[in-house]
């Protein structure tokens, strides 16, 4: 059936869910202005920092867009604390978002994974800090395939007025405020939480502006891709082959991109699961914590799909250090279970 209007088929208006009676097309201002009721301490400054980073992710956009014309591809010759060489882009972004996150002045401190302490923004009097994977996916930058940026955000616990402390970026991942991500893809798209339910929002260039095109995104129960670096496959504990093993056996399909921000969102909309078990090298896994795991599983959880260690939740383990790593199992509900 075609619908000329914005509905989509079968779409219902729910009263507890007044998002959802806002029809596709509707720009990322007005859903925010329009949710802001639904937002604990709704006092706009979180609508405003989510403005910030649709706006930095902008910039970001179009920074990936042009990066082969500007000489911005390639390695920035410098490392970040993980043992990585950066990225010229990875710098970029992190400057970028940094830079807006000072300016929009509702931020207090950020912990990203190119910098290895926490960032003070000067902005005492702000009552969020911000946990940010710049640009994921960095191995993809220079092939020109899909990469993302990955956001978690929380309130402060130290008194306003007062620097930022670890205390504050280490509360757990049930107290994230927000999560979300940006997928620099075929289209950019913007997709968060701020804990009922899911949205995504496709930036349209022509009109600078995010506009709905996911409303409440659900994740499929069950799927039939699994996502994992199957050059690993040795390392990985036996229960792990033993379930890859009966994936193939049962021809479920093999799809690895590379950025976990394009694998999770390919899985969240068609289902799927993402694994990124302990290797010989990174033996605790190699997925950060803070700024890659927790915001994926708040989103996942909020879209009805789970996200653990093999051991609990992702969003329960207690948090000790800034750039911890963490294995990750996320995806589908059923499969996540199996695993
Ligand atoms: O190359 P590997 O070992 O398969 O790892 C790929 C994974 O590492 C990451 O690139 C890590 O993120 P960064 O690019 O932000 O460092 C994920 O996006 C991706 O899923
Ligand atoms: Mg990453
Ligand atoms: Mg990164």
């Amino acid at each position: 059936m075609i619908t000329l209007s914005n509905e989509r088929p079968g779409e219902t208006k729910s009263p507890e869910r007044p998002d959802l009676a806002l029809p596709v097309g509707t720009t990322l201002d007005r859903y925010i202005l329009h949710r802001q009721s639904a937002f604990r301490y709704a006092t706009g400054e979180l609508s405003q920092l989510l403005r910030d980073i649709a706006l930095a992710s902008k910039i970001i956009h179009r920074e990936i867009n042009r990066a082969g014309l500007m000489d911005i591809t390639g390695s920035a010759g410098s490392g970040n604390i993980q043992g990585e060489t950066q990225q010229k882009l990875d710098v970029v972004a992190n400057i970028r978002f940094i830079r807006a996150l000072k300016n929009g002045g509702e931020v207090c401190a950020i912990i990203s994974e190119e910098d290895d302490d926490i960032i003070h923004t000067g902005n005492s009097q702000a009552k969020y800090v911000v946990a940010i994977d710049p640009l994921d996916g960095s191995s993809n930058i220079d092939v020109n395939v899909s990469i993302g940026t990955i956001f978690s955000i929380y309130r402060r616990v130290s008194p306003v007025g007062t620097e930022a402390t670890e205390a504050d970026f280490l509360q757990g991942g049930r107290q994230q405020i927000a999560a979300g991500y940006i997928l620099y893809g075929s289209s950019t798209l913007l997709v968060f939480t701020t804990g009922s339910g899911v949205s995504g929002f496709t930036y349209d260039i022509s009109l600078g502006e995010y506009i709905l095109s996911h409303a409440d995104l659900r994740q499929p129960e069950a799927g039939f891709i699994f996502s994992c670096n199957d050059g690993n496959v040795d390392d990985y504990p036996v229960s792990v082959q033993r379930y890859l093993f009966r994936c193939k056996q049962q021809r479920l399909t093999g799809r690895y991109i590379g950025s976990l921000v394009a694998d999770f969102h390919r899985n969240l909309i068609k289902g799927g699961i993402y694994l990124y078990p302990p290797t010989l090298k990174a033996p605790a896994g190699k997925l950060r914590l803070l700024y890659e795991c927790y915001p994926m599983a708040f989103i996942a959880e909020q879209a009805g799909g789970k996200a653990t260690n093999g051991l609990q939740p992702i969003l329960d383990i207690v948090p000790v250090s800034l750039h911890q790593r963490s294995v990750l199992y996320i995806g589908s509900r059923t499969m996540v279970e199996e695993v």
